[in-house]
């Protein structure tokens, strides 16, 4: 298992399919990788569907336990379900989208082997939900939900984006899952890193104490630190999950995660821009940048940014860093 200089282990990857998307969401931070506008057709940068399984390959021989897939849109891709099917044996597949394709193909992912998929669900108001995500799909989306839930994706969790335009709907959202068997609820800080607008953010340490107060328990995932919180429903209960990267140095020293561009390249961190390319994507050149890009890894707060006075400002360490590493060199330790 790969480890970076902060011990932090590497036991996820996160595989952008695709920077495309078939909505336009006002928040939108594309996994660092800049806009999701324009045509929808396939790029020719895109990885093929050997690419991707090869990296996954790769990452499966390192350890890698789970992979998620996401964009972008990953339901553009046609060979969604290639991809899924092709995953090595073992490694959890797991899925991130808006929801609008789930209800023709949910069916058929599961029999490719999809464990889990989280629905991106903003609002439970068509009309604040068009005027986010700058499309029509509610009925869509909450129609995929269902589907995947029918097809026996379990659990299936809800992402949703807590800044000003949403924050109303999160008593009704928390209800939806505390009533619904199958579902839960993430809450996501809104991050104004890569898409801007500070002004949008509201105290998500707000939302912390309303749970607080709403819940039966509280319990702690190692996974970033991040706090679940549990409510009563009418038959079971439900989980509520808070996702707050935003100036959070517990969550970066818990991060065990990297990720894979569209156009085949390594990110060590969401929000840092520097890319390691992965060059040909032969096996070699793969196992060569996974072993740069974590001995490369740092917490983006608390090591890339770090606070001085109560601001957050870039370590001296960092400013004006090369933003694409040359090359795996290949002569990376093969253990
Ligand atoms: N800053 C930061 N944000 C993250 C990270 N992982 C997830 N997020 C945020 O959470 C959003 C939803 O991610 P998902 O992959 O759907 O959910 P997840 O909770 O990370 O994954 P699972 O719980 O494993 O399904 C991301 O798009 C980010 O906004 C991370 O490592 N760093
Ligand atoms: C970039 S999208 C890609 C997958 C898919 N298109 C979807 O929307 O689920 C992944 C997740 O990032 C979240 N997200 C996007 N921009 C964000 C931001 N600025 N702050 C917090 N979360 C954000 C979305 O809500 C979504 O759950
Ligand atoms: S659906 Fe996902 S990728 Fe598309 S704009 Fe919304 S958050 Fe971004
Ligand atoms: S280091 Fe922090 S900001 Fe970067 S990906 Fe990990 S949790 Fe996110």
């Amino acid at each position: 298992m790969l480890v970076d200089g902060f011990g932090r282990e590497l036991t996820e990857i996160r595989v952008s399919l695709t920077d495309r998307c078939n909505f336009d969401c006002v928040y939108c931070h594309n996994e660092g990788l800049g806009d999701t506008r324009g045509p929808m057709a396939p790029r020719d940068e895109e990885m093929t569907t050997d690419e991707v399984v090869r990296v996954l390959s790769v990452a499966a021989d390192l350890d890698v336990q789970a992979v998620k897939l996401t964009g972008g849109e990953p339901m553009l891709r046609e060979d969604l379900e290639e991809i899924v099917r092709r995953a090595p044996e073992g490694m959890e597949v797991s899925l991130t989208t808006n929801g609008s394709f789930l209800p023709d193909r949910a069916e058929g992912l599961v029999e490719a082997g999809l464990e889990r998929v989280n629905v991106s669900q903003d609002a439970v108001d068509p009309e604040a939900f068009a005027e986010i995500t700058q499309s029509g799909a509610y009925d869509r989306v909450i129609e995929g939900v269902d589907a995947a839930l029918e097809a026996g994706l379990d659990p299936v969790k809800l992402n949703m984006v807590v800044f000003e335009g949403t924050a109303e709907y999160i008593p009704e959202m928390v209800d939806r899952v505390a009533e619904r068997e199958g579902l839960r609820l993430q809450l996501i800080e809104y991050m104004p890193e890569i898409a801007g607008h500070p002004e949008w953010a509201i105290d998500i340490e707000r939302v912390h104490e309303w749970l607080a107060e709403r819940a039966d328990r509280v319990e702690t995932r190692d996974m970033h630190d991040r706090k679940r919180y549990f409510v009563a429903g009418d038959e079971g209960e439900g989980m509520v999950e808070v996702v707050d990267p935003v100036e959070n140095e517990m969550f970066c020293d818990n991060c065990h995660r990297v990720r894979v561009t569209h156009d085949g390249s390594l990110k060590g961190c969401l929000n840092r821009p520097r890319v390691h390319p992965m060059g040909e994507l032969t096996e070699a050149e793969i196992r060569a940048a996974f072993h740069e890009v974590v001995a490369d890894r740092v917490p983006y707060y608390g090591e890339f940014m770090i606070e001085e006075d109560g601001e957050w400002v870039r370590n001296d360490e960092y400013v004006g860093e090369q933003l694409v590493v040359e090359g795996p060199s290949l002569t990376a330790d093969d253990d």
